[in-house]
């Protein structure tokens, strides 16, 4: 849904897509205002205000490389800061999109589109179009919306957070996502990090090329290079078919290595070859094969303390850090506990056909005290167990039992740090007890993937 109340401007010189937009937006808006020559706008503009500029980026009177584009796109920024405008763009050139953004932007379309995308992205648009005047018109609003991260086909990417840390993320993945740049991802369990690797991709011009996750975690030792490189048949024992590496699949798109801090040294050797060569040989051949990735990398350990202790190589952390986002537990992020919790609440109140909850202050403060050791991912499995178990339409306190941790208030200081350690283990012993060995609930109620359960069990040796 748009707004009844919205004005919107189309520019764009190709008359078949003035009409169908005018169609499409007709019914859903209050006035939409077409022009034809670009050159038109300006006294458009000097005698109305739109809350949406829709803008084309290529014109036939000019060579297609969205120049007069960004021309128009200028002018229009240098008349009104606050405006709001989508580029249209027919060459799908995510390049020249993604600059326009840059450029003031607030976001593009790809032609062709698809309508129910460009109705989305036109309401998002109005939104902000809302909250810019808002704003202006000194009303207190919030600073942040989700972070909105869009793919060529439109498909909508939301990492929650208003805290100024997710604004440098945001601002980070903005800059670096478009670039080829290695990315290293560091942060606890359950803080977003795949979330994140998604977005960069989604977002960088390798989005219509595969994104290729591997769990370097989950990789038993024999399995390591097969998966990674792939295998010819008879290569071992277990190699009955030919089989491509993950690096081979995710050439020309991304690779997500998840877990990089869990590999042997032997394996980062053979990772680091394979990461300055840009170039694999399958188990069983000795024929190199090129590849064309984009890297990025995520962990929870702390690999700089480890490279000083030589458990992890520094070439390693220079070849994947180019840039390095660094994403602190979600007990640091202030607020954003409370706008994750609701709009967690929102999604699985749709999902179980239930009214949208509201939360108690006390259920807030609860929430805010809560040390959140698998953080996103534990508070969204916390909100989905609340929303389907509560009785009422406000969320109490009480719909929130913390079993497994006792409420921690900030800060966490260091000399903590064993007896958390100590806190932890009690607490793994009692899940998986509760659930009778049953590792996959278990790391579920923990919030934790079943592989990082497996690492803390084995770290402290249960
Ligand atoms: N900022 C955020 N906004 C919305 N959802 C989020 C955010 N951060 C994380 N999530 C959600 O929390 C869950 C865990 O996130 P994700 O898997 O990306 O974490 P991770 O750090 O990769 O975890 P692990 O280290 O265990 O692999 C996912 O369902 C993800 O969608």
């Amino acid at each position: 849904m748009i707004s009844k109340n919205a004005k919107i401007l189309i520019v764009d010189d190709d008359t078949d897509v003035l009409l169908a937009v005018k169609m499409l937006l007709k019914p859903e808006v209050k006035e939409v205002v077409t022009e034809k020559n670009p050159e038109k706008l300006m006294s458009i503009l000097a005698k109305d205000k739109f809350d949406v500029i829709l803008l084309d980026m290529n014109y036939k009177s000019a060579l297609n490389t969205g120049n007069e584009g960004f021309f128009w796109l200028k002018k229009i920024m240098e008349k009104d800061k606050d405006a709001v405008v989508i580029m249209i763009t027919a060459y799908g050139d995510v390049e020249l999109a993604v600059r326009s953004l840059k450029e003031g932007a607030t976001d593009f379309i790809l032609k062709p589109w698809r309508n129910d995308k460009m109705l989305a992205t036109i309401a998002d648009a109005y939104q902000k179009s809302q909250s810019k005047s808002k704003k202006n018109g000194s009303v207190e609003v919030k600073e942040s919306s989700p972070v909105t991260i869009k793919d060529n086909s439109g498909t909508f990417m939301d990492l929650i957070g208003e805290s100024e840390v997710m604004m440098d993320v945001r601002k980070k993945i903005e800059k670096v996502a478009p670039t080829d740049a290695n990315i290293l991802i560091l942060g606890e369990n359950g803080t977003g990090k795949e979330l994140i690797a998604r977005a960069l991709h989604k977002f960088s011009l390798r989005a219509d090329k595969p994104f290729v996750s591997v769990d370097l975690g989950a990789l038993t030792d024999t399995l390591f290079e097969s998966e990674l490189f792939g295998h010819k048949k008879g290569a071992y024992t277990d190699a009955k078919e030919d089989r491509v590496g993950r690096f081979e699949v995710a050439s020309g798109g991304t690779l997500f290595l998840d877990e990089i801090g869990n590999i042997s040294m032997p394996h980062q050797a053979k990772l680091l070859t394979a990461l300055q060569n840009r170039q694999i040989t399958r188990l069983g051949t000795n024929r190199p094969i090129d590849v064309d990735i984009r890297l990025i990398c995520a962990t929870n350990m702390p690999i700089y303390e480890m490279a000083t202790q030589n458990k992890f190589r520094k070439d390693l952390i220079y070849r994947v850090n180019t840039v390095e986002i660094m994403l602190p537990p979600l007990r640091q992020r202030g607020n954003d506990i409370v706008v994750l919790a609701e709009h967690f609440a929102k999604i699985y109140a749709q999902k179980y056909n239930k009214a949208v909850p509201q939360f108690e202050e006390a259920t807030l403060r609860k929430l805010k005290q809560y040390s959140w050791h698998g953080n996103v991912r534990e508070l969204q499995h916390a909100v989905e167990r609340a929303v389907i178990m509560a009785e009422r339409s406000v969320l109490r306190p009480d719909d929130f039992n913390f079993t497994q941790f006792e409420a921690t208030p900030e800060p966490m200081g260091q000399a903590e740090a064993m007896r958390l350690d100590e806190m932890e283990k009690n607490t793994i012993m009692r899940v998986i007890e509760k659930h009778q060995g049953n590792i996959t609930k278990a790391a579920r109620e923990l919030g934790i993937t079943r592989t990082a359960l497996y690492r803390r069990l084995e770290k402290h040796d249960i």
